[in-house]
């Protein structure tokens, strides 16, 4: 199997403001947000990162998108490191997070076409794309309606929809289902099935444990900013249910760090 995907011993830290110190009641002026955190996705697999709120996975995935620079480690992608030549790795990437809003002044037709140019995908490529991917998302008849006044499904479907207007053979979803209502869950998750048999390479970051389920072949349970255990789900899930095992896991965890 090939590895398309590495991930390398990644460590991130944030200062912590004073503010910030005060609504987290800590006396810390630095968080490990990621702490010497390794994977491999394999060509054509679906990669999960489980975890709950604060665990470090959205700014994992946005060290792999070389939106933010590591202090530690290295990710390297269908070859090229993140730390050496990010620009190239954004070209073999899709990178679609909860946090990208949308310029609410903008049509998704426009933003279809903006990114498309950004990516330098040729106009007729970029137009054929974008007829199957709005008629495939139900974008067409809002093609022309500013951001501003799309319901939060729609702009989840446009914000998906134009992370990939290249075509990019590994894709990145932090939270792909989040806060959406569950038909539009379902047509994105049965959209990453689709991407899946496609042969691409995904990763995607989730707290819920049916998506893992539905879609995933490895996971990763990052607890603090570490991994804890990476496996395939047929391993993980051979004697308990995923939920069961993540809940042992780090009932351990907490075991381990009240004994110390
Ligand atoms: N820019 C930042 N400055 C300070 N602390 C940060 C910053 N970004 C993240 N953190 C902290 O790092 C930790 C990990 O955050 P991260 O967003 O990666 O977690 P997550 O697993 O994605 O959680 P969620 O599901 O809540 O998004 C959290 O404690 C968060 O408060």
């Amino acid at each position: 199997m090939r590895e398309l995907l590495q991930v390398r011993d990644l460590k991130k830290t944030f200062k912590i403001s004073a503010k910030q110190q005060k609504i987290q009641k800590t006396k810390e002026r630095i968080k490990v947000a990621v702490n010497h955190l390794s994977f491999t996705a394999y060509q054509g697999e679906v990669f999960g990162l489980l975890g709950s709120n604060g665990a470090g996975k959205t700014t994992t995935l946005r060290m792999i998108a070389s939106l933010i620079t590591p202090d530690e480690g290295d990710v390297v992608v269908d070859g090229t490191s993140v730390v050496t030549n990010p620009s190239e790795v954004r070209r073999k990437i899709g990178f679609l997070t909860s946090e990208l809003k949308l310029e609410e002044f903008f049509t998704p037709n426009y933003l279809f076409d903006f990114f498309s140019d950004l990516h330098g995908v040729e106009k007729e490529t970029a137009e054929k794309r974008k007829r199957e991917l709005f008629d495939k998302f139900q974008i067409s008849e809002f093609a022309e309606v500013k951001v501003a006044n799309l319901s939060t499904g729609m702009k989840q479907k446009v914000s998906l929809v134009v992370s990939i207007v290249h075509d990019p053979d590994i894709i990145i979803f932090d939270e792909p289902t989040n806060g959406l209502d569950v038909l539009t869950a379902k047509v994105v998750t049965d959209f990453l099935l689709e991407l899946k048999a496609q042969g691409k390479t995904i990763v995607v970051s989730t707290h819920i444990f049916s998506l893992i389920e539905k879609i995933c072949d490895r996971v990763g349970i990052i607890i603090d900013g570490a991994m804890v255990v990476c496996d395939t789900l047929e391993h993980m899930t051979e004697e308990k249910s995923l939920e069961e095992k993540f809940f042992d896991i780090y009932a351990e965890r907490a075991g381990e760090s009240y004994e110390k």
